[in-house]
């Protein structure tokens, strides 16, 4: 039997990044013999075993069909008999198809090292289509390598997906490989490639829908509202902003979709508007809960954060009440963020300040600097200390807020 190193770990050594698992592919043997060696098998009728000490993946060579739609529709063939080119000659793109053989020999037989060095991402075979999963996948490199998709394997993911393919996606396999992209480096490009092949429209309908939504050109010189939603990704991206971040940077404008024709490219009302179609998304792929929530906060309070030199100081205790900030100060901090993002992900504005982000936080700061025992020993009746606590917390936040409208005059 012969093991081979395959797959991501010889790419990234090949691109001189560091591995990260290592995923191995033998030949020449069969489970019993695995076994009689120590390995563990992972998972029943799966060719796949664990070795006795690194604990790396080690697969049978094998081929694989599909035989129905779905997960349950893959048959594996694995047998001594199936050779390393058969093997390699499954798997997704040219640049996965590699392996590299004990004394460092790279064994490459569909010119994934020419690929690599074009920065392309080219299907092996037409079995590319058996699993939907590889038109994210393909995605989300392009979004970690910053690599163009070959013509020929964007022509099939586009018939994959006019076949109906990608409706079959289960919600976790799609938010896995969602939040991966999301936080490669260029996250736009997975959103610009699930675009260009038509999966944006089957995954996230209301994404795709701000395609072609105008906005104001003077608060938005790139006007498409498409455009916009993924230079705001992308600056969440480069702000280093985490996975609710950027989720909800993705996700904050969703109501421009859905602004009545004859407003436009006025967009009043859209941060309401915009909850419900959040609230789809975060159904439809079972999103964990940090990033649901914080996607609708950010969809509903944005232009209220913006426009903070607007408000009053009694507004701003209320706004401050009702995203919870004040017992939820770090989910606050990440909207800001996002906001921040917002601001950013305009042409032109790439470097815009945004000094609402550390006024909230100081009127934040001021409203808990008030002793709320001390307030509530001094009343006399319990039904007092609720008005008695927010009288004190406006005192606190009024001559801040005051000296900032005197200061500012930003709206959105
Ligand atoms: N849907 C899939 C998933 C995986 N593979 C193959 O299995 C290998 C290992 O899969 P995985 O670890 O999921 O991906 P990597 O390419 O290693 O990428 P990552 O760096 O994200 O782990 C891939 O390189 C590819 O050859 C495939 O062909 N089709
Ligand atoms: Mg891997």
């Amino acid at each position: 039997m012969q093991t081979y190193l395959v797959g991501g770990a010889v790419r990234d050594a090949l691109l001189g990044l560091p591995q990260t698992d290592r995923d191995w592919v033998v030949v020449g043997a069969d489970a019993q013999t695995m076994l009689q060696q120590g390995f563990k098998p992972v998972g029943q009728d799966f060719p796949v075993f664990l070795h006795p000490h690194s604990h790396e993946e080690y697969a049978l060579a094998r081929t694989e069909r599909k035989v129905a739609a779905g997960y349950a529709g893959f048959r594996f063939y694995a047998a001594p008999e199936v050779t390393l080119e058969q093997d390699l000659a499954r798997r997704d793109l040219t640049i996965n198809a590699m392996a590299q053989d004990a004394d460092g020999r790279i064994i490459d037989p569909f010119n994934g090292q020419a690929d690599l060095a074009a920065g392309l991402l080219r299907h092996v075979s037409p079995a590319f289509t058996e699993d939907p999963v590889r038109i994210l996948r393909t995605a989300r490199f392009a979004a970690r390598y910053g690599f163009q998709v070959a013509p020929e394997t964007m022509a099939l993911m586009r018939q994959m997906v006019a076949a109906g393919e990608v409706d079959a996606l289960v919600a976790e396999r799609v938010w896995q490989e969602l939040a991966k992209g999301l936080m490669e480096n260029r996250p736009a490009r997975m959103l610009e490639i699930l675009h260009e092949c038509g999966a944006l429209q089957v995954i996230l309908p209301e994404v795709a829908a701000l395609f072609g939504v105008p906005q104001r050109a003077d608060y938005h010189p790139e006007v498409d509202t498409g455009i916009h939603t993924l230079m705001v990704l992308q600056q969440a991206a480069d702000m280093g902003l985490t996975l609710p971040e950027r989720y909800a940077a993705l996700l904050h404008d969703l109501g421009k979709a859905l602004t009545p024709a004859d407003i436009l490219p006025k967009h009043h009302g859209h941060d309401v508007a915009g909850v419900v179609p959040v609230q789809q998304v975060n159904a439809r792929w079972r999103v964990p809960r940090a990033c649901a929530e914080l996607a609708e906060l950010v969809c509903r309070w944005h232009i209220i954060f913006h426009s903070v030199g607007t408000l009053k100081p009694a507004t701003v205790l209320d706004k401050l009440k009702r995203t919870d900030a004040l017992r939820r100060p770090q989910r606050f901090q990440a909207a800001l963020n996002v906001c921040v993002a917002d601001t950013r992900g305009r042409l032109g504005k790439e470097n815009s300040p945004y000094p609402q982000r550390e006024h909230w936080l100081a009127l934040l700061a001021a409203a808990q600097n008030i002793d709320t025992a001390a307030i509530a020993a001094a009343c006399t009746k319990p039904e007092q200390i609720a008005a008695a606590i927010d009288a004190a917390r406006l005192a606190q936040i009024t001559p801040l807020q005051n000296a900032y409208r005197r200061q500012h005059t930003e709206s959105h």
